[in-house]
């Protein structure tokens, strides 16, 4: 159970390795309830690693997570139940291609609860209608548009109603069009259903407009924390390069990663 009032997610002055090499260090990072944070920054500059942590699936080398005001389990067991609080909508959908929609979101549940079939059938049909998509249960991946298979998705990461939601890429391979159906679709759930949404993207543009709070990743820890309107404003050199595009700057885009301290 969530401990009230905590934070969603807390890290402190963790350290994040992989392969021996060290790709994220003294990262604090603070996620309050019910907020909605885009997690940006350069290729390679160790997004999905810290996403990683946030599920365990990576341990951090030094340093505390926190999700819900609980330190993530070590034991497997208890992490696994950990898990199911934290919904994870990876960037290459994952749809199972011999199942329809509706079985694909069927599958959490049928993995994680001994719930009956008819009521799995019924929280199926709620979660593709909260995804704009009960017309489309019986239709099969292949079937669906790219932003239809991404809704499909993530009504299959919301199947176990987890109060932590977490998106990788959600936009990569979308058209501008569901490209802005999907981010409204990831507001409007974040407030419709109380969740705490964490999102790792490129797309800067689409994504600060939904968000409550943005972080910059680069150079091996993290140069920006705070409002979409203060990153909008921010002078510093190395957010700036990012924001803007530019090639040249602080960031070596071309260069190999070098290990941080
Ligand atoms: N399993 C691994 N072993 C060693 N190094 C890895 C491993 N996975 C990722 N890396 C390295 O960690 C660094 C950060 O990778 P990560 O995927 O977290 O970045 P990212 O910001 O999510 O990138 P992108 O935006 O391209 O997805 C990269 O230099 C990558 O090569």
């Amino acid at each position: 159970m969530p401990e009230p009032n905590a934070p969603a997610v807390h890290l402190r002055d963790v350290r994040l390795q992989r392969g021996g090499r060290t790709i994220l260090s003294g990262i604090d990072l603070l996620v309050p309830t019910g907020s909605v944070t885009a997690v940006l920054g350069p290729s390679g500059s160790g997004k999905s690693t810290l996403l990683a942590a946030l599920t365990g699936e990576l341990r951090a080398s030094q340093g505390s997570v926190d999700v819900f005001g609980r330190p993530l389990p070590q034991r497997q067991r208890e992490l696994l139940e950990t898990r199911k609080s934290i919904g994870v909508l990876l960037q290459g959908n994952g749809l199972l291609t011999d199942l329809t929609a509706a079985e694909n979101v069927a599958l959490p549940l049928r993995m994680h609860t001994k719930l009956p079939a008819p009521v799995i059938a019924r929280l199926v049909e709620m979660k593709l209608h909260a995804v704009g998509l009960r017309a489309a249960a019986d239709l099969y991946p292949r079937e669906l548009s790219g932003g239809m298979a991404r809704r499909v998705a993530l009504a299959r990461a919301l199947a176990l109603d987890p109060p932590l939601m977490i998106y990788d890429e959600p936009l990569t391979g979308l058209d501008p069009i569901a490209s802005g159906v999907i981010m409204s679709l990831i507001a409007r759930l974040n407030a419709s259903l109380g969740l705490t949404s964490i999102i790792v993207t490129h797309h800067v543009h689409e994504t600060l407009p939904v968000a409550d709070r943005a972080l910059v990743i680069a150079d091996g820890r993290i140069v920006f924390s705070g409002t979409p309107a203060e990153l909008q404003q921010t002078t510093d050199p190395l957010v700036r390069q990012f924001l803007d595009g530019r090639p040249d700057g602080p960031i070596a885009f071309d260069a190999p990663q070098r290990e941080v301290a």
